[in-house]
């Protein structure tokens, strides 16, 4: 009977200006799955660790086990398969942690299956997990999960997306406050619409951000890390959130933002050296309000879910 193990890294969502069509992989930081065939059909989640005993083993709700679902029933199969989970990310954080096992348990399950599928078609698939855990199929965290670096979701009907340039210096730096946020909630408090003012606004922003990337011009990336849909409204479900943002632009950060649905705030910056103080002066902060923080710096992950041994 096979067995494989994949790994799918952290991501960051939204990046400010782009919410539900932009996101970003992160070195470093994910969750591994490993797949063992076999003989009789079905998904079995058999083993979580790392989660604190808090996610469900149903294979209805686990997202690794929806998306793999969801691939097997595109197939016609009925394989079996037993899901080992190791989560590396902490939940309802921000960090794209729903994801990282959908991707994670989809780029092994293609594996074992002998790849009938492009690693790109998989990611409807991963939409569907993410439904099953937040109710919206929202690809900015899968997509960037799993093709790595700088994912555009162009469109969703039909799906278009869009790997961008990673320019080399661009370091991000994740400030992950101890409590969980989950996506669901910080979704309930979005406005059904926008007034036209903000749509222009947040076109501009997106379209400055996607060809600052390209032209690698840090001060247009800077320019364009703003969001007038999301972050006014969840931003107060974030202590800290404007004094985090006051002290990280003393230590020449690009610009901050709030990490897909939150409450882990990220920051852009020029280089790993800034991306170390920008932490520091992020710690300072948080613990002048009494909250613990995780503080993590990395590149741009570019490689995306990939398979470690099968
Ligand atoms: N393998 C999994 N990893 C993380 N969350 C999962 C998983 N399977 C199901 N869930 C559910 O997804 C929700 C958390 O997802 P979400 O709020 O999007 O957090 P995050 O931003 O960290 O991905 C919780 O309800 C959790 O029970
Ligand atoms: N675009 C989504 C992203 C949610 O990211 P998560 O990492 O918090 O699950 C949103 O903003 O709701």
């Amino acid at each position: 009977m096979k067995s494989v193990q994949a790994f799918a890294p952290a991501t960051v969502a939204n990046v400010s200006c782009g919410f539900d069509i932009l996101g970003f992989a992160i070195e470093g930081m994910g969750d591994w799955v490993t797949l063992h065939e076999k003989e009789s059909p079905g998904l079995v989640v058999t083993s979580i660790q790392g989660d604190g005993g808090k996610l469900p083993k149903d294979p209805l709700k686990n997202t690794c086990s929806v998306a793999i679902q969801a691939l097997l029933d595109e197939l016609g199969r009925n394989v079996g398969m037993e899901i080992f989970l190791e989560k590396g990310l902490p939940l309802g954080s921000g960090m794209g942690s729903s994801a990282a096992s959908a991707v994670a348990a989809l780029v092994a399950a293609n594996h074992l299956l002998g790849n009938p599928f492009e690693k790109k078609d998989l990611l409807p698939f991963a939409m569907a997990a993410e439904k099953a855990a937040c109710g919206a199929g929202h690809a900015d965290n899968v997509g960037p999960s799993l093709l790595g670096g700088f994912v555009l979701i162009r469109d969703y009907h039909p799906l278009d997306v869009i790997k961008l340039h990673v320019p080399k210096d661009l370091y991000c730096t994740l400030l992950h406050p101890h409590f969980e946020l989950n996506t669901a909630d910080s979704r309930s408090v979005l406005r059904e619409s926008i007034p036209l003012k903000h749509a222009t606004i947040q076109s501009g922003n997106v379209a400055g951000l996607v060809a600052g990337l390209y032209e690698e011009d840090y001060e247009l990336i800077s320019r364009s890390l703003r969001d007038v849909i999301a972050e006014p409204y969840r931003a107060v479900l974030i202590p800290g959130f404007y004094e985090v943002r006051e002290a990280i632009k003393g230590a020449g950060a690009l610009g901050m933002g709030i990490s897909g649905s939150g409450p882990t705030l990220f920051c852009l910056s020029r280089g790993k050296e800034k991306a170390s103080q920008i932490a520091e002066a992020a710690k300072e902060v948080y613990q002048s309000i009494g909250l613990g923080v995780d503080v993590y710096f990395s590149a741009i992950n570019t490689a995306g879910g990939h398979v470690l041994e099968s």
